[in-house]
This record gives structure tokens, C-alpha cells and sequence, in this order.
């Protein structure tokens, strides 16, 4: 993990109370992200990782406490944050390339470019498009692509810009196995290469297990911060989720064992790690 040159979390939450009503999703939450640090957002359906993301985006107000991007309120200051929203079919009549799309990413924070600055545009988004594998369809319309290579566009886009913040929001889903690996690869090599902090909502910790250094995890209003293998203990599940939770290591995987409607809001299924007993 990159430690922050001045001293600035590049992510800071102090205080942090998020309600909706009389519904409260998380309170008291104090949580500084050192640059290039990886931080796994988990919980079950409506636990509040979308929300929190909205509030890291500026989009959405806390309910109490403060909350920074590199030191300033989030909001139109905070240029450089990167977003992989979660993944929505784009609509089949979108008539947009895919080259289009990734180059809106890095026309985020920079304005007037001149005829150097358009050559490095066409470089950059050239260059994303690549190391997601994307070029041999980056010129046909989004609408009529894939799932899973919409998806890769989003992660170009969120990258094209060089962000100090990256907030992922189930990046992985719909890829297959190969993409999957390649996008925590590429979201990996850029937290090490520019000290992005790394905010990244998951239902399955275990394919980006090993970069995670901190693990935030939400469960009905209460939560834990801490290293995986002090959160992802029996233990620590079994009090957030107020019942007897096992967690079992396999080969290097965390499964949690529970009961499908102790681990659900709603009994709604949340998560891919689940074995029923
Ligand atoms: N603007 C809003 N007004 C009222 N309630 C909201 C609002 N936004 C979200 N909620 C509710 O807050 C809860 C948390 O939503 P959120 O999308 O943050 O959950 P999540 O943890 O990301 O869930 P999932 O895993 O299903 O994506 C949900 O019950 C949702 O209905």
C-alpha cells in the first residue's frame, strides 16, 4: 500500500451516519483510505454499499458526519474519481461506440484540449480499450454488446482518466472467469502504478482476495473495518449477524456457511459464497 504523500487519506469518513427514514444504514462509521490501499465493501442486499458510494460520488448527503475525497468535500471539486457503477443492460437503440463512451471517461476533468491533447486522447482511450481487450469491438454501438463486454467498456472508461479514487460497484459481475481475472488485474496493477485508493462492492470476496488489505463489512445498521482475516472469522460474521455464522478456508477461499435466511435481508439470495446447511 502507497502511504499518502502529505499525510491526506485519499478517502476520509468521520462520523458517518447514513439513514433513509427511520432506517438507518450505517452510523458512526470512521474510516480513513490511505492512497493505493484496497478496501472489499461487503454485506448483504440493502446493506448500504450502493449508498455509500453515492456519498463518496457526492450524489448522495450523509445524515451525520463528514465525509473527504483527497481532502475536499466530494462533489464537482473531486474530478479524479473513477466509477464502475453497477451493471445495468445499456439500451439495445444506443447508437454510441464503445471508443465514444471510454473517451467521455477521460474527458472528465480536462477541457480545450488542443491538437497534442486530442493525440493523447486517442492514445489513452486507445491504450484502455486494449487492457481491457475491447479494441475489435470498440467501434460498433454499445447497445448491442454484450453484458459482459459493456462491462469492460465501464472498467475502461473508469480508468481512461487516471483516477486517485476508484469506486467499483460489483465490477466482476456478468465476466467470465478470464475478464474477471484481467479487470482485478488491471484495477491491481493501477492502485500499485498511481496510488488509486480502491473502494470495491462485492458479494464474492474470493476472487480479489488476495489484494484486499481491509475489508468493510455492513450488516443491518452495524459493521466491521479490518484486515480479511480478522473480519472473515466465524466469530466476527456470527456478531454482525446476530446468529451462528460459520466462516470455513478452503485452499485459500472463504466460503461462509449459514442458513439462507440468516445471511439475507428479506431472505432475498445475496451471496455467491453461501452453502446452505
Ligand atoms: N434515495 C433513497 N431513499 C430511500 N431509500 C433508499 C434510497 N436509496 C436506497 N435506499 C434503500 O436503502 C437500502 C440500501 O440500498 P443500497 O442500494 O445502498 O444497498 P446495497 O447494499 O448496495 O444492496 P445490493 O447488494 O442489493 O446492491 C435499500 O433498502 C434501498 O431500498
Amino acid at each position: 500500500m502507497t502511504q499518502a504523500v502529505n499525510g491526506t487519506p485519499a478517502v476520509s469518513l468521520s462520523g458517518a451516519r447514513l439513514s433513509y427514514g427511520d432506517r438507518v444504514l450505517w452510523d458512526g462509521l470512521d474510516l480513513d483510505v490511505q492512497p493505493g490501499e484496497f478496501i472489499a465493501v461487503l454485506g448483504p442486499n440493502g446493506s448500504g454499499k450502493t449508498s455509500l458510494m453515492r456519498v463518496l460520488l457526492g450524489q448522495q448527503k450523509l445524515s451525520a458526519g463528514t465525509v473527504r475525497i483527497g481532502g475536499a468535500a466530494p462533489g464537482k471539486g473531486n474530478r479524479r474519481i473513477g466509477y464502475i457503477p453497477q451493471q445495468r443492460a445499456l439500451d439495445p437503440t444506443i447508437a454510441v461506440r464503445g471508443r465514444d463512451l471510454v473517451g467521455l471517461g477521460y474527458d472528465g476533468h480536462r477541457w480545450g484540449l488542443g491538437i497534442g491533447g486530442m493525440r493523447e486522447r486517442r492514445q489513452r482511450v486507445a491504450t484502455a480499450l486494449e487492457a481491457v481487450g475491447a479494441t475489435h469491438y470498440a467501434d460498433r454501438p454499445v447497445g448491442l454488446l454484450s453484458g459482459g463486454e459493456q462491462q469492460r467498456l465501464r472498467v475502461a472508461q473508469a480508468l481512461v482518466g487516471d483516477p486517485s479514487v476508484l469506486l467499483c460497484d460489483e465490477p466482476l459481475l456478468s465476466l467470465d472467469l478470464a475478464h474477471q481475472r484481467a479487470v482485478s488485474g488491471l484495477i491491481d496493477a493501477h492502485r500499485r502504478e498511481s496510488g488509486s485508493a480502491v473502494l470495491f462492492v462485492t458479494h464474492e470476496i474470493n476472487p480479489v482476495l488476495p489484494l484486499v488489505d481491509r475489508v468493510l463489512y455492513l450488516v443491518d445498521g452495524r459493521f466491521r473495518i479490518g484486515p480479511p482475516e480478522r473480519v472473515m472469522t466465524s466469530e466476527t460474521l456470527s456478531e454482525l449477524y446476530g446468529t451462528d455464522i460459520a466462516v470455513v478456508r478452503v485452499r485459500g477461499q472463504i466460503h461462509i456457511v449459514g442458513t439462507h435466511s440468516d445471511l439475507c435481508e428479506d431472505g432475498a439470495h445475496h451471496t455467491e459464497e453461501l452453502v446452505e446447511r
